[in-house]
């Protein structure tokens, strides 16, 4: 049986408050990526957080790469979560550590490597997004757009095979935005998925999809 690369299948997520996901519904092939629009507390991070495996889900089921990695009661595949890579909102850059540091850190926590061997690999993660120059100082000394770029590469550092990007773009100015997108589109093209929640307008022809919330419902389209 043929099995996608991610699967929801009939997600549902509930706070407190109520119900935020109900029976949600998508797949994506592998290097496919999407855009997920919708208002604002229609549930797009809550969704980002539930396929980032940060979040337990009341109904339904994640599969990723042909194993169910969510369900309700269990969410229980650290293997699946090292390969996958998220940037939040609010970049969540550790303020006391260097660029280089706060890159390295995944493959630093993961011990699978010598600490030479981690600072080498985050240091070319840094040069494949042009702040190479930028590993020995500390985040608040960037630009928006270069912590962002440090952002990514420490969601890039492990080779995820799945991206998930929470409005990235949000704070920056429209060209160090686009700046962006042709970083973004380099690493879809590199063949990782990315899927890519934000409210601006992104136009890019590296699109396969687009999920927006509509009346109640969340409906995917081909973007093009
Ligand atoms: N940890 C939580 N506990 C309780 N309610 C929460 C929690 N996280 C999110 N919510 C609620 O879930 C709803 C969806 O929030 P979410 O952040 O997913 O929306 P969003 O579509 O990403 O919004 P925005 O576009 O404004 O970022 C909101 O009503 C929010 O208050």
């Amino acid at each position: 049986m043929h099995s996608s690369f991610l699967s929801i299948e009939n997600l549902g997520k509930r706070f407190s408050r109520g119900n935020i996901l109900e029976d949600v519904s998508f797949s994506l092939e592998k290097g496919e990526s999407l855009l997920i629009q919708g208002k604002s507390g229609c549930g797009k991070t809550t969704l980002l957080r539930c396929i980032a495996l940060l979040e337990a889900i009341d109904r339904g089921q994640i599969v990723f790469n042909g194993n169910v990695v969510s369900k309700p009661g269990c969410l229980d595949r650290p293997n699946s979560r090292l390969e996958i890579g998220m940037v939040f909102q609010q970049l969540y850059l550790w303020s006391h550590m260097t660029v280089l540091e706060n890159v390295a850190l995944p493959l630093w926590l993961r011990r699978d490597r010598h600490k030479n061997l981690a600072d080498e690999v985050a240091k070319y993660q840094l040069a494949q997004l042009g702040i190479e120059d930028k590993a020995n100082e500390y985040p608040n000394q960037l630009s928006g757009g270069q912590r962002q770029r440090a952002a990514l590469a420490r969601a890039l550092v492990h080779s995820p095979k799945l991206l998930l990007l929470d409005e990235i773009t949000a704070n920056l100015d429209p060209e160090t935005a686009y700046n962006v997108v042709g970083i973004v589109e380099k690493i879809i093209e590199a063949g990782t998925s990315v899927i890519w929640v934000t409210h601006s307008d992104l136009p890019s022809t590296i699109w396969s999809y687009i999920l927006r919330f509509e009346n109640g419902t969340w409906i995917k389209d081909k973007y093009h």
